[in-house]
């Protein structure tokens, strides 16, 4: 599949979460994705608090209990998409656990998948380490990548391999979209 952002892009509506711990590419993704569907997107890194904000500037990872009200609100998000927005949405959430996951699908009806984003440990760290002006330190991977529980197999997902250059990635994920 050759791609221009001109192209109109057959998806079937849906609610998506493109997760993974912080500096796989969830934000990269979305804005790369957002050429091609006109779906309603959010960040979900702007539903934290300034509490959790500043708790992981400071090298301090969240809790559960910092977690929940955070969830709560994407949750919400997607609610409103399924009822309000004809069942589209693109979230960006690091959804790093089980029972995080399955609140956000909780009570909604419309088709729902996560993007379950992967990239190798030296990359991941190496990405995350040149990036500026993010709130993110790189001392937070280690315990990002120690919450993280793998995506079970009764959880609708698609799994993309980040360590490609965007175009690759963009495309990859239109084509597993597609196939859905
Ligand atoms: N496929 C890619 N090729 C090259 N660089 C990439 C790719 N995907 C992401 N990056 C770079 O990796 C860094 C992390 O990406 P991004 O900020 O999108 O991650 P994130 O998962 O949204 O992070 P966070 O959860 O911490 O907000 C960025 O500097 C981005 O430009
Ligand atoms: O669950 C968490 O620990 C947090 O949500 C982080 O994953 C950040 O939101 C994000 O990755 C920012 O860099």
């Amino acid at each position: 599949m050759s791609l221009s952002t001109n192209d109109n892009v057959q998806i079937r509506p849906c609610l998506l979460v493109i997760m993974g711990v912080s500096g796989c590419g969830k934000t990269t993704l979305a804005k790369g994705l957002d050429q091609y569907l006109d779906w309603p997107f959010q960040e979900g890194d702007s539903f934290h608090s300034q509490h959790n904000i500043q708790k992981m500037s400071e090298g301090k990872p969240l809790t559960d209990s910092d977690r929940w009200p955070w969830l709560e609100k994407c949750h919400a998000w997607l609610k409103a998409c399924a009822e309000e927005h004809g069942g589209k949405g693109v979230l960006t959430c690091s959804a790093l656990k089980r029972s995080y996951r399955d609140f956000l699908r909780k009570g909604i009806r419309k088709p729902f998948y996560f993007v379950n984003l992967k990239v190798p440990y030296d990359v991941l760290l190496q990405r995350i380490e040149k990036r500026e002006g993010h709130f993110m330190p790189a001392s937070l991977l280690d315990t990002q990548l120690k919450s993280f529980e793998p995506l079970q197999v009764d959880e609708p997902h698609i799994e993309i391999d980040m360590s490609h250059p965007l175009e690759t990635v963009i495309r990859d994920t239109l084509m597993k979209l597609q196939q859905l």
